[in-house]
């Protein structure tokens, strides 16, 4: 780093100076807090991204969102060369540079790192940044400041891609690095083919005329019903009507969306009664979370929630079929079985769980967050995961899709709309619609709406591939979260000692009783989940150990 770039650096650094005593941690995906204090982080972000281009060669992503929290936060999350979540390698000193004091700190953390990284400045490669943001009214604010970071970077060059989807801003930096089509209108332009396409190869005697065409999404007042709303001109054989798209004056997370649903349990605001035996979506702030519901015929507020674990036993049960007639009767000479594995965390239901390995499915546990579900899922051939949340999609490998390609065409020629051909088709229709970058609730949206079509299914028959248990989750509020340290994916407290033995006592007192405690890593909470036989066991379970927890950690505990 030459005299000029550092000069550079410390003159804008000068223009952001952070509140005092600011703290901040990458958390599970990326900085979020009231956006008020945030100008100096995204500034900082900006930086960080540029760093990043210039070390990979390629375009970095930059997105300003803060997802499902209120809308008074924001946040940022940066999206590496492939499109997934920022190298875990990277997330200490993203949380050194947003919490640098003053600019001379945070010119000395960035000169040490690219000496220690190797981060070429020699001009060679431009730096190249793609910004979005969600709906946020802070995001045009924030958007500038980490233009300017980007910028305090000589030569770099940054991208507003304007207001997107979270996947959407992931979708494009992979596109991007590929040297594929990137615009929004190529993103739409390829869920609306792949999923006409799996339209097409609805088997005849799929009882898809029986499905009820109308499907109503709560679209949380963000961007997702924006985007939705576009998707839906677009498309035959399926009637999308937007609720909460934010333009009837509804505020952004508040009473609806994807989080609220799945967490409370009830009707989001703007659905009733009169919506009920309809099939219902819910989307998050971002549009990076999706989950279904049914609204109960009684006149109350309850749903039946399909969450993120039902979402992946309906894609599992798919890809299983169609894995079954491509390989159950393999013409021709190239011949390969693909893995195909399952990714969840510790708060997948139970019943979730034992359905997919009943189903014969290899299930593997992962720490909460996508960066950790969707590394481990790039393992397999094809690999689905998803938080219950509904934050999830289908990994399909290189090397897989090469063969995949390769039998479709010899599959063409010598037996040509044969069972095995659409068997094919279907599975490149899939990798296609569904977002290979990062979960996506529009992209999982439209292959839901094409899988329950082709099996010729209800939401209630979808519903009923198995029985949830009950389940509770509550947050608790201590001196210090970090104090919670967890081993097994979560599963496991280690630290304070003795909490894991008293939480396993009161497991002990339920039938098929779960439970497990760990920190959040977007709110300063720890978060407990209980599951049990019965409701009022899943309650209790979760109320003891939360009193347990407070017991071991309590605001007022050291
Ligand atoms: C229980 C739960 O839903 N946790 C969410 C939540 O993380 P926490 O670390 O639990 O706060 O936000 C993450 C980011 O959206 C998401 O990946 C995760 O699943
Ligand atoms: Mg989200």
């Amino acid at each position: 780093m030459d005299v000029m770039q550092r000069s550079n650096l410390l003159e804008s650094a000068c223009l952001f100076p952070p509140p005092l005593g600011l703290k901040l941690s990458y958390g599970t995906a990326g900085f979020r807090a009231d956006a008020s204090i945030l100008q100096s982080t995204m500034f900082r972000m900006g930086i960080l991204a540029a760093l990043r281009s210039l070390k990979t060669h390629s375009v970095i992503g930059l997105m300003i969102t803060a997802s499902h929290n209120k809308v008074s936060d924001n946040g940022v999350k940066i999206a590496d060369p492939c499109g997934g979540m920022l190298s875990q390698h990277w997330e200490p000193f993203s949380d050194q540079l947003a919490n640098a004091p003053d600019p001379q700190t945070l010119l000395l953390l960035i000169v040490e790192f690219v000496k220690k990284e190797n981060i070429p400045f020699d001009g060679a490669f431009t730096a190249e940044i793609l910004l979005g943001r969600d709906t946020r009214p802070s995001g045009e604010s924030l958007l500038e400041a980490a233009k300017q970071g980007v910028r305090s970077i000589v030569g770099a060059v940054a991208h507003d891609m304007g207001i997107l989807t979270t996947p959407q801003l992931h979708w494009m930096v992979r596109a991007r690095n590929k040297g594929l089509k990137a615009t929004e209108s190529d993103y739409f332009e390829q869920l609306l083919s792949s999923f006409r396409c799996l339209m097409d190869l609805i088997p005849n005697e799929s009882k898809m005329d029986e499905i009820e065409d109308k499907l109503i999404v709560d679209g949380a007042n963000g961007v997702g019903g924006e985007k939705l709303e576009v998707i839906k001109k677009m498309l035959s054989g399926l009637v999308i009507e937007v609720h909460n798209t934010g333009k009837e004056g509804g505020i952004l997370n508040e009473g609806v969306g994807a989080d609220f649903v799945q967490k409370e349990k009830v009707v989001p605001h703007g659905f009733g009664s009169n919506h009920a035996g309809i099939r219902c979506a819910s989307l998050d702030g971002d549009a990076d979370r999706l989950v279904y519901f049914s609204v109960a015929s009684n006149s109350s507020n309850k749903i039946d929630l399909v969450d993120g674990d039902k979402i992946l036993s309906l894609f599992a049960v798919f890809i299983k079929e169609q894995l079954s007639i491509l390989e159950g009767d393999m013409k021709g000479n190239n011949n390969y079985k693909a893995r195909l594995g399952v990714v969840q965390t510790a708060y997948a239901n139970g019943a979730s769980t034992d359905y997919l390995k009943h189903l014969g499915l290899e299930v593997v546990l992962t720490p909460t967050g996508v960066k950790y579900l969707h590394a481990r899922a790039a393992q397999y051939d094809i690999g689905i995961y998803f938080e219950a949340n509904g934050h999830g999609t289908i990994l399909f490998s290189e090397h897989y899709l090469s063969w995949l390609e390769a039998k479709h065409t010899e599959l063409s020629s010598i037996s040509q709309g044969s069972e095995l051909q659409k068997a094919a088709l279907r599975l490149l229709a899939v990798s296609k619609l569904i977002n290979q970058a990062v979960g996506d609730a529009l992209s999982g949206l439209l292959l839901v709406e094409a899988i329950l079509r082709h099996m010729g299914w209800s939401i209630h028959n979808w519903n009923e591939l198995y029985q949830d248990l009950p389940s509770r989750q509550l947050k608790v509020k201590v001196a210090d979260r970090t104090a919670v340290v967890t081993a097994n994916a979560e599963t496991v407290v280690m630290s304070p000692p003795g909490l894991q033995e008293a939480i396993n006592s009161e497991i002990a007192k339920c039938i098929k009783g779960r439970s497990f405690v760990r920190p959040s890593g977007t709110e300063d909470v720890v978060r407990v989940y209980a599951e049990a036989s019965t409701e009022e066991e899943a309650d209790s379970l979760a109320n003891s150990v939360a009193e347990l927890v407070d017991r071991f950690l309590g605001v007022g505990s050291t």
